[in-house]
């Protein structure tokens, strides 16, 4: 599934960096196993995951929900370093972000002299006996003597507290249907995609790019999961799930809809491991003094089986491609500066520094030394501590949303589509617009024929609904289809039928004519004389004898 082959080409190219469909008997609820492990480094099951998300959903919806968890910070305006085209931008309201004004409705931790007043943060730090980490929580102190340490990154923390960056509620700005699409998003994800290669030769490189292309695919499947999910329904104005979006873009592939399990196999590895590191922690409690708890039960749910990082970068000689990986999955979080759609980039934004922050801790925690693995822990900042249950909350999602598309496939499979037509009287609707219809078309053409007018020309059924419209397909067309099939049938039964009865009308008046021209031309024959003919347009005329 990964055998893209992306290197050495300068300009993206869509069409060889996808994959191509894999549609199933064009379902994939049908055909997967969920009893089947989500991938060879995770032993987990499709089912296992289903059941503890199931049993975290409602505390990680509340935690995402509390002050400290739902407040994140990015520069909108940050220009895009990959290429040149920083002028492109989503017109559409759906991209668009609010961000967040009304600072005297913040709690104290998100005011701007807290989160500005590093050197002030700084100076307590010292002298409080609670760790830097849970400073860094509250108060925004990221970067302390960060420079001098080995790169450990996957992700530019210090977008954070870039003076451009501005703060956002993620509440306020759901990630759902945007209407960003195109070149402009294609051009996105092909960059993504190929930074998807590794140096061959590398020891380990297959099961990393493996991971790697995993990682992505499964974050783009996550979003366009939740564009179906959220989708704006044009006729009625609410935002609702779109199935057959959905179908289009993750269902039919089992390998996407796998990868968003695998993903969240992944990220909740992750915060396993960090478990035993944060239970000294406050979490900012005079603020919030459930969110402690809300983590806790969150993480209390979750196994060590769900992956095995070990198996990725598992000797010496894989550092090296350890080392590519974070330098590529960085360069993914910086190419989230060129989406044009704010809306996107802000989720785009959550989402990869969500997974850098995951990788950082399943791959740069040392094993054998308790220590290093505390002090990684504690230098995590607030927003990647965000992004990490933001992103675990996004494939949260993400899964029951499956779980509910697959409800609803099942609906319309057993019939629930010829049910629906029913129950809404679509049937007895369809019955009198089509009676009245027909008397409209009728005296349409009787007029007409008065005013060589081309008024018969007007469909049929011009306003009749057809149930189940697919947002993604021209109605017009499908409306259309309909009146030109129920036209032509009828015509052509209506028409066979007066042929059958006019011949069985006129059979023995034309045996009669038969007889009678066939004695007479016999007769003429005997006597040696000429006889008359008609043409087609009834015009007599003599024949010779020969
Ligand atoms: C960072 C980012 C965030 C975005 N956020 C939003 C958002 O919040 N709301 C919104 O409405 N739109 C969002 N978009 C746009 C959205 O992802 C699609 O690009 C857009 O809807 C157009 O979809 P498409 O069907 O043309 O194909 P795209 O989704 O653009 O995909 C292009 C091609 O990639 C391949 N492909 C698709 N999915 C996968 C997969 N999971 N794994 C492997 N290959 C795949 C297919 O061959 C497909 O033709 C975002 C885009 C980006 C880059």
């Amino acid at each position: 599934q990964v055998e893209n082959s992306r290197e050495n080409k300068s300009e993206p190219d869509t069409k060889s960096v996808f994959q191509p469909p894999v549609g199933n008997n064009g379902s994939f609820f049908c055909t997967i196993d969920k009893e089947e492990l989500v991938s060879p480094t995770c032993d987990v099951t499709f089912k296992e995951i289903n059941e503890i998300n199931g049993k975290i959903r409602k505390d990680l919806v509340s935690l995402v929900g509390t002050d400290f968890f739902k407040y994140f910070k990015l520069d909108l305006y940050k220009q895009c370093t990959f290429w040149n085209d920083n002028n492109g931008f989503c017109v559409n309201r759906a991209c668009a972000v609010d961000v967040v004004e009304d600072w005297d409705n913040l709690p104290e931790y998100w005011q701007p002299e807290v989160l500005g007043g590093l050197d002030k943060v700084n100076g307590t730090s010292g002298s409080d006996d609670e760790c830097k980490f849970l400073q860094d929580l509250c108060g925004g102190a990221e970067g302390n003597g960060r420079q001098t340490e080995p790169d450990i990154d996957y992700c530019d923390v210090g977008d954070f507290v870039n003076s451009q960056a501005v703060l956002v509620d993620l509440s306020a700005n759901p990630e759902r249907f945007t209407g960003y699409g195109g070149q402009e998003s294609a051009l996105i994800w092909s960059s993504i995609y190929r930074e998807n290669c590794f140096s061959p030769g590398e020891m380990g490189q297959s099961l990393a790019k493996s991971v790697f292309y995993r990682l992505v695919s499964g974050l783009h499947a996550s979003i366009a999961t939740h564009l179906s999910n959220d989708h704006l329904n044009t006729e009625t104005g609410k935002w609702e799930p779109d199935l057959e979006l959905f179908m289009a873009r993750v269902g039919n592939f089992p390998e996407r809809v796998a990868n968003i399990y695998f993903n969240y196999a992944v990220v909740s590895k992750a915060l396993w491991k960090i478990k035993p590191y944060l239970s000294h922690l406050s979490f900012c409690n005079s603020y919030n003094q459930d969110v402690k708890s809300m983590i806790m039960n969150i993480l209390s749910q979750l196994d060590s089986n769900v992956f095995n990082e070990d198996l990725i970068f598992e000797d010496e000689l894989s550092s090296k491609v350890k080392d590519d990986f974070r330098a590529r999955f960085k360069n993914v979080t910086k190419i989230m500066d060129c989406v044009h759609c704010d809306r996107c980039r802000l989720w785009g934004k959550v989402q990869t520094t969500g997974y850098a922050t995951s990788l950082k801790i399943l791959f740069e925690l040392d094993d054998r030394d308790e220590e290093s693995k505390q002090q990684v822990v504690d230098k995590l900042t607030k927003y990647e501590l965000i992004a990490l249950f933001n992103t675990f909350d996004r494939l949260s999602k993400s899964i029951e949303s499956i779980n509910n598309f697959e409800r609803l496939y099942e609906i319309q499979a057993a019939g629930g589509k010829l049910a629906s037509f029913f129950q809404n009287n679509n049937f007895f609707k369809l019955l009198k617009k089509a009676r009245n219809s027909i008397k409209e078309s009728v005296q349409a053409i009787n007029s007409s024929i008065n005013s060589s007018s081309s008024e018969d020309e007007k469909p049929i059924f011009a306003d009749l609904k057809m149930p189940g419209k697919p947002a993604v397909k021209n109605t017009d067309q499908i409306e259309n289809k309909w009146k030109k099939a129920w036209h032509t049938e009828t015509h052509n039964v209506i028409e066979a039928l007066k042929f059958i009865y006019r011949s069985y009308i006129d059979l023995p008046r034309n045996l009669w004519h038969l007889l009678l021209s066939t004695s007479n031309r016999l007769w003429n024959k005997f006597l040696g004389i000429q006889y008359l003919s008609e043409d087609d347009d009834g015009v007599s005329y003599k024949l010779d004898i020969i």
